[in-house]
């Protein structure tokens, strides 16, 4: 049988709760067969980030250029980038490559408060990828900083900001209200010919939600080969988040924002014929 193969490019969290850490438990809970090429070490707990050591762009360029020069990959997540020479490394990679369903989460702030990416590479994140790859994953202050615009924390707003996205020249838009406040936790989906689909969970009542948009994307990168379409591979990859939430007080991890619980969803597992 094919396994599914999945790339992460992404930083390091120790802690295990975001980053490349967290997107390669996502892979192996759902079913695929994850890889990492790392773009950078965060010196992280669950209380904050403390120190970050960035990969020279030239080394992130040779890990792809390695990777992608023998192994088929089925879909990638892309996290953290640190500054402007490593989103460059990434988009020469994508340009050659041309790997299948690419994923975007636009990091620039953890839930701590500390930056992941230098302000000035914010340029090149919107020119250089978010043109390039299939779907991006804003949550609300990261929309806003692409756009330009302020930051809006109503569904209306979050709509047109989306959409302004797509104008941007995103193939797709998966703009997410975690940050929103109510009992619920919205996030919308822009297709191509501008259609919207929302997915709406419950708010789960937890301050677990350490690398809540990490888990989210590689979910929906690890999905996607194995779905029928964006749609359907969001909708499974938001309650597989759901569900680790929901679980994340099992966990015993940290005095901070603790991690959310990558369980092991089984029924997703490759099943062996014959
Ligand atoms: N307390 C929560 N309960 C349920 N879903 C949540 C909660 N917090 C965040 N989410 C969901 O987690 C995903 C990531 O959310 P968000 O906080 O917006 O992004 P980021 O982690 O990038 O800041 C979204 O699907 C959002 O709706
Ligand atoms: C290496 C790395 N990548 C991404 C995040 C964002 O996760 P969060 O927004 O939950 O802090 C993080 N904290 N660390």
């Amino acid at each position: 049988m094919s396994s599914c193969n999945i790339l992460s490019i992404a930083g390091s969290d120790p802690s295990g709760g975001a980053g490349i850490q967290a997107d390669l438990k996502t892979f192996s809970a759902l079913g695929g067969y994850g890889m990492a090429v790392i773009t950078a070490l965060t010196a992280q707990s669950t209380t904050g980030v403390t120190a970050v050591h960035e990969v020279p762009g030239h080394f992130v360029a040779a890990q792809l250029e390695t990777l992608l020069g023998d192994v088929r990959v089925d879909a990638v997540k892309i996290g953290m980038l640190a500054n402007a020479e490593v989103v460059e490394a990434v988009a020469d990679a994508l340009d050659r490559h041309a790997p299948p369903h690419v994923v975007l989460d636009p990091v620039m702030v953890a839930k701590s408060g500390d930056r992941l990416l230098a302000p000035e590479a914010i340029e090149a994140v919107r020119t250089r990828l978010v043109p390039r790859v299939d779907l991006i994953t804003p949550n609300l202050p990261e929309a806003a900083e692409l756009l330009g615009e302020e930051e809006r924390h109503d569904l209306s707003s979050m709509r047109e900001q989306a959409e302004r996205l797509l104008a941007l020249g995103a193939r797709r838009v998966l703009l997410k209200g975690g940050h929103l406040q109510g009992e619920s936790s919205t996030d919308l989906l822009v297709a191509p010919d501008g259609r919207v689909a929302t997915f709406t969970a419950e708010r789960v009542a937890t301050r677990n939600t350490h690398g809540t948009g990490c888990t989210l994307s590689s979910a929906i990168a690890a999905l996607l080969p194995r779905r029928r379409d964006y749609d359907d591979a969001v909708r499974d990859a938001k309650d597989y988040l759901t569900e680790a939430l929901r679980r994340a007080d099992d966990l015993d991890v940290g005095r901070g924002k603790g991690p959310t619980h990558h369980f092991h969803a089984w029924w997703d597992a490759p099943r062996r014929r014959g």
